[in-house]
């Protein structure tokens, strides 16, 4: 308990904690990717925020500002002046780009919150490899693909981790602190003090399939699927049992309509393919069925239930 406590207080987070990493490229500018510019940009970080698409570095800015001024709104309640000066500073420590490469030469860090798949992460981390400076840090915000095998195609895997935020990013005050094989000592420290420094609190696992948080929810949210597939509970009673039974904010259906169900299937089915004895990763066809039908969640308007498009 003693002990627990030392650890909670050494770890917990604080937005003045001092990083040597000023200026962070964030690849990828969707649902994740803003977030992260987001809570950099806060904390007094240069960001450069990238996409292929200027659409969405256009949406980001967008949603990053109506963030920023909600965090104002209660920071600031009684000082509306400096709320709009704290946004206005934050969004000014915010630039876009289209081109990684050109973003990756100015970074101290850089993280990669794109697709959900090796090949293109690869593709993505042999350039970024090339172009930035010699101390520049890599970093996946990956939730289920082996960091070890991302880390497969730089030359600087020492200097090369995992940065697994939460969703949504402003809010989840968790961040997992992913040590690779042959990530270096001095690179898990300035990882570790980086997160700190964007006021999150910091966990460290090694590089095993989901780290921590993923490899208990994506087992939790699976059976859930299949509890309700069996006709044990309905999707509303389920959700419910978990809230006022267990104390989570939300149910796991609602959880998997949020995160999107594509993309629990898409961990699925890598675990499966990877680990095919595991009954836990086992496919689901209820799953798969409203995936083939379009219906991801939140996002698409339909999942488990039905919500308004936004
Ligand atoms: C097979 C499984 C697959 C797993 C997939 C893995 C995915 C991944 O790798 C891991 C994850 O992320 S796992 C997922 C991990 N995530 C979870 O498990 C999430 C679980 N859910 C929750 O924690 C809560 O339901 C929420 C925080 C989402 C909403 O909270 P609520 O109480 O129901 O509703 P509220 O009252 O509206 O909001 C409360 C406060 O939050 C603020 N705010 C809200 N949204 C915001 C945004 N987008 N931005 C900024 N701020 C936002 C809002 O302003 C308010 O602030 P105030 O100071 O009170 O005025
Ligand atoms: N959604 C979540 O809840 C969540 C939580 C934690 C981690 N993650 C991980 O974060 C990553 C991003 O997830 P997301 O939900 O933000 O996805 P998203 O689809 O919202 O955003 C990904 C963005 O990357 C862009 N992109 C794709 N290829 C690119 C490239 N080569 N260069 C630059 N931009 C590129 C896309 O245009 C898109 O805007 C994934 O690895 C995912 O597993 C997701």
């Amino acid at each position: 308990m003693m002990q627990f406590g030392v650890i909670a207080r050494k770890f917990s987070s604080s937005a003045s904690v001092q990083s040597a990493i000023k200026n962070v490229t964030v690849i990828g500018g969707g649902l994740m990717g803003s977030g992260i510019a987001q809570v950099s940009a806060q904390a007094g970080q240069n960001v450069t925020l990238v996409d292929v698409s200027p659409d969405v570095l256009a949406k980001a800015q967008k949603s990053i500002g109506a963030n920023l001024g909600r965090v104002a709104k209660k920071v600031y309640k009684d000082k509306p002046q400096e709320g709009e000066k704290f946004v206005a500073e934050a969004l000014g420590r915010i630039k876009t780009l289209t081109d990684p490469v050109a973003a990756a030469k100015s970074a101290d860090l850089v993280v990669e919150a794109i697709v959900e798949n090796m090949d293109v992460k690869h593709k993505l981390f042999k350039q970024l490899d090339e172009a930035a400076p010699e101390h520049t840090i890599l970093a996946s915000n990956t939730s289920s693909l082996s960091i070890n095998e991302i880390a497969s195609v730089v030359k600087r895997k020492d200097r090369f981790g995992g940065l697994h935020f939460f969703n949504p990013v402003p809010v989840m005050r968790l961040l997992e602190v992913v040590k690779g094989a042959e990530t270096s000592e001095a690179t898990y420290n300035a990882m570790m003090a980086w997160g700190k420094a964007v006021g999150k609190t910091c966990i460290t696992c090694k590089d095993t399939p989901g780290f921590v948080v993923n490899r208990l929810l994506v087992p939790y949210i699976c059976e859930a699927i299949r509890l309700y597939e069996r006709g044990d509970a309905s999707a509303r009673d389920i959700d419910i049992a978990m809230k006022l039974g267990a104390g989570y904010p939300m149910g796991p259906l609602e959880l998997a309509d949020y995160v999107g169900l594509d993309t629990n299937k898409f961990i699925l089915d890598g675990w499966h393919k990877k680990y095919p004895d595991q009954p836990l990763f086992k496919p689901i066809p209820l799953l798969n069925k409203l995936v083939a039908e379009g219906k991801l969640g939140v996002k698409s308007g339909e999942g488990f239930y039905k919500y308004e498009k936004k």
